[in-house]
């Protein structure tokens, strides 16, 4: 084959040597302070083919391939190859660096923090552009830049509002509650729940509908909805066909109307249409006494409140939530549920602490049960250091910055690979090991501040943290008050499609456990 290695020419090495005197010294960058600023194409990584760039080595057959949908092992083998900082060349030219030392990782988000700018979602940015009687710009998750800040800033206030968490907590129970009943009614001899990680989407999906709506859309039933199995369906439908596009090396949807491009329009078609009537349900709601049910602010009305957010705004953002807001969450419940399953000590120290907690709450997940439940926040923790549901984060530099030395020109593709860290015994004492303890208070294991980031860093990170963890939390102890778990299968790894989720079905068992809190009538008052 022939491989073209780009080198570079020492007038463009000149050029950047020069460029990087003028780039401020940025307090992030620790390395090399020093030193005479390197080249970027000094950085090692595999070699760049003209019009593909590295991109050869995901597609092209051979034993060294990287395989897309095994980003993680992909991340071992450049680490292995190249070392802490990986260069690669996409089919535009421009870089893509894998940082896989955590104070590099601390540096490259300090210096990008004032725009912290993204690529991804661009499929779903040009159905949204190409829409404009519907949706203002791409939405949060594709947008950069002003566009992306005018929209962050208002919902952001509403995303994290404690009256809209936290006053949804007991629907939110409730629906948990409803599915514990579910997993017991599906139950087959063997003790399992066929279908189970359809079933925790669907508990998921009626979770975020409440969050969004206050309303029970009936996913948590034997036989769900039809609106919620078509949510569910575009959802996935949206997933795969952005998940795919982003990954094109020719993104030929850009010009004529591929049949993954109309698979992501139909889907995601409908999910506006679902979020539009819910829209126009509160609009003419609005003043009036009849409110969702539950008390507290839904997300949907907190957004119409916003001064800044008309209906184009408002409507781009559900349907983010709506995309983002199931697989997510499930994910990261299934790889709790199976390292919990796989793991009897901490399993027993979870049900010890879920059943003394439970038991002042009549057997309720409430707010001062969540907010005791530190081994049940160290369990999602340690899981999401495992297995997390983005392999890292990723960021484009708006302006060149310096890194471990390095001069990076502006546009690269800079994304942190926390998954790698998080089983790197440089940063993790016994990583292979399922260890809760290690996020205690009282733990004596020192962790860098940047080496796990699950839900992302600085004004960018997910939007919807606290929706996510109430739920997943709350699963988790209703779970463990109520079940053993038990894994039947192989070892789970993950697969990545967009975001990382579980290469195999859930083999876990559930046996009721004999001694737990129960659930009773509150007292008056
Ligand atoms: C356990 C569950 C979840 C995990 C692990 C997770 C993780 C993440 C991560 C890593 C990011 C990127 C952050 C960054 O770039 O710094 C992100 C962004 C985002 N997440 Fe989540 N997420 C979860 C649940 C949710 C839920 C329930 C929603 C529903 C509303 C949601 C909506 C979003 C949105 C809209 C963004 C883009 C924010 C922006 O670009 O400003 N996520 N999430």
């Amino acid at each position: 084959m022939n491989i073209c290695v780009v080198k570079m020419r020492p007038s463009v090495s000149r050029s950047i040597v020069s460029a990087a005197a003028s780039i401020k010294r940025a307090p992030g960058d620790t390395q090399n302070k020093c030193q005479e600023v390197k080249p970027f194409l000094q950085i090692p990584g595999p070699v760049a083919l003209p019009l593909i760039g590295s991109v050869w080595k995901y597609i092209l057959p051979g034993p060294n391939r990287y395989d897309p949908e095994r980003l993680h092992e992909v991340a071992c083998q450049k680490y292995d190859e190249f070392g802490p900082l990986v260069r690669e060349t996409l089919p535009d030219g421009s870089g893509l660096l894998s940082v896989f030392d955590p104070d590099d990782v601390q540096s490259f988000l300090l210096q990008t923090r004032i725009r912290p700018d993204r690529r991804s979602h661009l499929a779903l940015q040009k159905y949204r552009l190409d829409r404009p009687h519907m949706y203002s710009s791409g939405g949060l998750l594709p947008s950069n830049g002003e566009d992306w800040l005018r929209l962050r800033r208002p919902s952001q206030a509403v995303f994290g509002r404690p009256d809209v968490v936290a006053s949804r907590l007991p629907q939110v129970d409730q629906i948990v509650r409803d599915f514990i009943s579910l997993l017991r009614a599906l139950r087959t001899a063997d003790l399992q729940v066929p279908d189970l990680l359809h079933r925790i989407k669907m508990m998921n999906m009626e979770v975020m509908l409440m969050v969004l709506f206050g309303e029970r859309f009936g996913c948590v039933t034997e036989r769900p909805s039809a609106q919620c199995s078509a949510l569910m369906e575009a959802g996935g439908r949206s997933t795969r066909a952005i998940f795919k596009t982003d990954n094109g090396p020719l993104r030929l949807y850009r010009y004529v109307s591929t049949p993954l491009y109309r698979q992501l329009v139909d889907s995601q078609d409908y999910i506006y249409s679902v979020a539009k009537q819910k829209y126009e349900e509160a609009k003419s709601r609005k003043g009036s006494e009849e409110a969702p049910s539950g008390g507290g602010t839904t997300v949907l009305e907190g957004l119409m409140r916003a001064q800044q957010l008309g209906e184009r705004e408002v409507m781009g953002l559900l349907c983010d939530a709506l995309m983002a807001g199931v697989d997510t969450t499930s994910y990261a419940l299934a790889f709790a549920l199976y390292h919990l399953a796989c793991n009897s000590g901490p399993q027993q120290r979870l049900a010890d602490e879920t059943h003394a907690l439970m038991a002042t709450s009549h057997g309720r997940v409430t707010e001062d049960v969540l907010r005791a439940a530190k081994y049940t926040r160290a369990a999602l923790k340690e899981s999401m250091r495992l297995i997390p549901i983005s392999i890292g984060i990723g960021r484009i530099n708006y302006s060149p910055i310096l890194l471990r030395g390095y001069h990076i020109p502006a546009g690269t593709t800079i994304v942190s690979m926390n998954q790698h860290i998080g089983s790197n015994p440089l940063y993790f004492r016994d990583p292979e090991a399922f260890r809760p303890e290690r996020f205690l208070e009282d733990s004596a294991e020192l962790h860098h501040s940047h080496a796990l980031l699950p839900f992302g860093q600085g004004s960018r990170m997910c939007i919807a943290r606290s929706i996510a963890r109430q739920a997943v939390h709350t699963t988790l102890l209703h779970m463990v008050n109520n079940f053993t778990l038990k894994w039947h299968g192989p070892k789970l790894g993950c697969k990545v499609r967009l975001i990382n989720e579980p290469d195999a079905p859930l083999s876990l068992s559930f046996t009721d456990r004999e001694v737990k809190a129960s659930v009773s009538p509150q007292p008056a008052g």
